[in-house]
């Protein structure tokens, strides 16, 4: 499913109506219906009180058709006009004549912020029609006050088409927003959704099909972001021959480590194995060697010639890579005199395998980013925002601003693939952009990154191609987290954790495969 901004959800909804012929009025009455529906499917007791908030704008318009269409069920919302009829138009004008037409009770600003209060402080539901994708700047008087009183408030709250007070480009809340319990989009999910403050404020999302669909999007030749479903990642997943040995399932080779970071290469290594990697060989510094070995079982190791606890650039050699067929370095690396040169000549020993660059390997290729253009294969970095930051040259705060289009932006220029990590996971590569809607904070733990590479790797090992082994592995790993989340609390999930729950996603999706 396509992920769209203001203006192109303007301009689908435009070829909708202006070229396909179906009417605002008609969108709106699906799109009222559409969220009417779920409230009925939600609360059949027609005695439940809910509050319908309606805001001037379209989105207000859609607040009508909810309000009539509960009605007509048999409830008794409480509806309230936030402003002066007389600044309605267009469709919602339409709407709210109906609704006088129709004689349904509808409640007047006039009546005053105090005996609203009472209205939403007695509701179990609220229904946010007040603001949707028209918002301009930050929320105005009343629109800020009744915001904070909904949010001071304990009842379920439905956002229509988007919270009140979000923007749906920039994922930014300015002053105030609804903070929804659900939200229900129309036609496509809206890119804000995913940045910034949006994913804290929309609740469980689900997108509503008002008979525009995303098709009309690439009549139009837009070229949109993708979200990663189940069903993308089912798809992305490379097959597995019946009879395959191991070495139709690919080797994958890990280069890491370092005397800090022991746990990382190993992560990655058992990652892999675990996901369905015929092979995995782990390169590490001859110092660790004692240790991993008392870790691993699953892995070949081979060592590397290191000093101070680090490789020290030496010891590449073309048998390191012999039938190697996807390579990731970098987990637990850290940084060294040699880091640069250690990279290089690895990328000058492979022929066009795949390369994943984690970790403090990104730091090492920093300075040349030109080498990785002119690699043969697939050079896909795995940067978390403060990596994001080290390899561009711009603040955190910057990227974090607007994720998209600065990971669309470097894998366009350095023609690579990036997995920008982070709570929206953005996947880009010069020939598209996908956004992870899955995942939680249970990732965000030390090992967790070196997890996703090893998965990466593997189904690179398997056979995947780039932009397909990144969708897999970022979608198993964020559906895993979301799962042991259940199992093992926020708290208490750990990257070992994320490997073996990752193997119950993977028996989920090859069944649908
Ligand atoms: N996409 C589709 O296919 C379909 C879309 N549909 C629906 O249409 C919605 C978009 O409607 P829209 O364009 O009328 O904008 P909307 O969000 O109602 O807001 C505009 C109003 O808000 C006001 N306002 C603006 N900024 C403000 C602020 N900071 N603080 C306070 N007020 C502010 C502004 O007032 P003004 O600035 O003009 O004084 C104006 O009156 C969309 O989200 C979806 O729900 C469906 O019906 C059918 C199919
Ligand atoms: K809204």
């Amino acid at each position: 499913m396509k992920i769209v901004k203001r203006d192109e959800m303007l301009n689908i909804e435009r070829f909708a109506i202006e070229e396909i012929g179906i009417s605002g009025a008609v969108l709106m009455e699906i799109a009222g219906n559409q969220v009417a529906d779920e409230i009925i499917r939600s609360y059949p007791d027609r005695s439940l009180p809910i509050t319908i908030l309606v805001g001037s704008g379209n989105n207000g318009g859609d607040g009508f058709v909810i309000a009539r269409r509960l009605f007509d069920a048999g409830y008794n919302p409480a509806a309230w006009l936030l402003v002066d009829p007389e600044k309605l138009q267009g469709d919602a004008l339409v709407q709210y004549r109906i609704h006088t037409a129709r004689q349904l009770p509808l409640h007047s600003i006039e009546e005053g912020l105090a005996r609203l209060d009472e209205d939403l402080a007695s509701s179990e539901a609220v229904i946010d029609a007040m603001l949707g994708t028209g918002i301009s700047g930050a929320v105005r008087e009343p629109f800020n006050h009744i915001i904070e009183m909904v949010n001071g408030h304990g009842a379920h709250v439905f956002a229509v088409d988007l919270p009140s007070g979000l923007d749906c480009d920039t994922g930014r809340v300015e002053n105030v927003a609804i903070r929804a319990d659900e939200t229900f989009t129309f036609a496509l999910p809206k890119r804000g959704f995913f940045l910034q403050d949006g994913p804290s404020v929309i609740g469980r999302l689900e997108v509503k099909d008002i008979s525009v669909p995303g098709t009309l999007a690439d009549r139009l030749g837009m070229e949109l972001p993708e979200l990663i479903t189940e069903q993308l990642a089912v798809q992305a997943l490379p097959g597995r021959p019946q009879f395959g040995h191991k070495g139709t399932f690919g080797h994958a080779l890990v280069i890491g480590g370092s005397k800090p970071f022991v746990g990382a290469p190993l992560y990655s290594a058992h990652a892999a194995y675990n996901t369905g990697a015929g092979l995995v060989t782990l390169a590490i510094p001859e110092e660790i060697y004692p240790v991993i070995a008392g870790q691993n079982q699953l892995a070949l190791i081979r060592t590397l010639p290191g000093a101070e606890g680090h490789f020290n650039g030496e010891g590449v050699e073309a048998d390191l890579f012999e039938k190697v067929g996807a390579v990731a370095v970098g987990p637990g690396l850290g940084r060294f005199d040699a880091g640069e040169a250690f990279i290089e000549e690895i990328m000058e020993h492979l022929d066009d395998q795949p390369i994943i660059i984690d970790a403090d390997g990104l730091y090492h290729v920093k300075d040349r980013l030109e080498m990785l253009s002119r690699y043969r294969g697939a050079v896909i970095l795995t940067p978390h925002p403060g990596e994001m930051a080290t390899l561009t040259g711009r603040t955190v705060a910057d990227i974090e601003a607007d994720r998209i289009t600065v990971a669309e932006d470097f894998a366009r220029k350095y023609q690579v693939h990036l997995v920008l990590k982070g709570h929206r996971t953005i996947i880009a590569t010069p020939e598209g952009t996908w956004v992870n809607p899955h995942g939680n904070d249970a990732l965000a733990k030390g090992g967790s990154g070196d997890v996703l590479t090893g998965m990466i790797a593997s189904f690179l090992a398997q056979g995947a191609g780039a932009a397909e082994a990144m969708q897999a592995a970022v979608y198993v790993h964020a559906a895993s987290g979301e799962r042991a989340a259940q199992k093992y609390s926020h708290y208490g999930v750990t990257p070992g954790n994320i490997i073996e729950t990752g193997k119950e996603m993977l028996k989920e999706m090859e069944g649908k495969k």
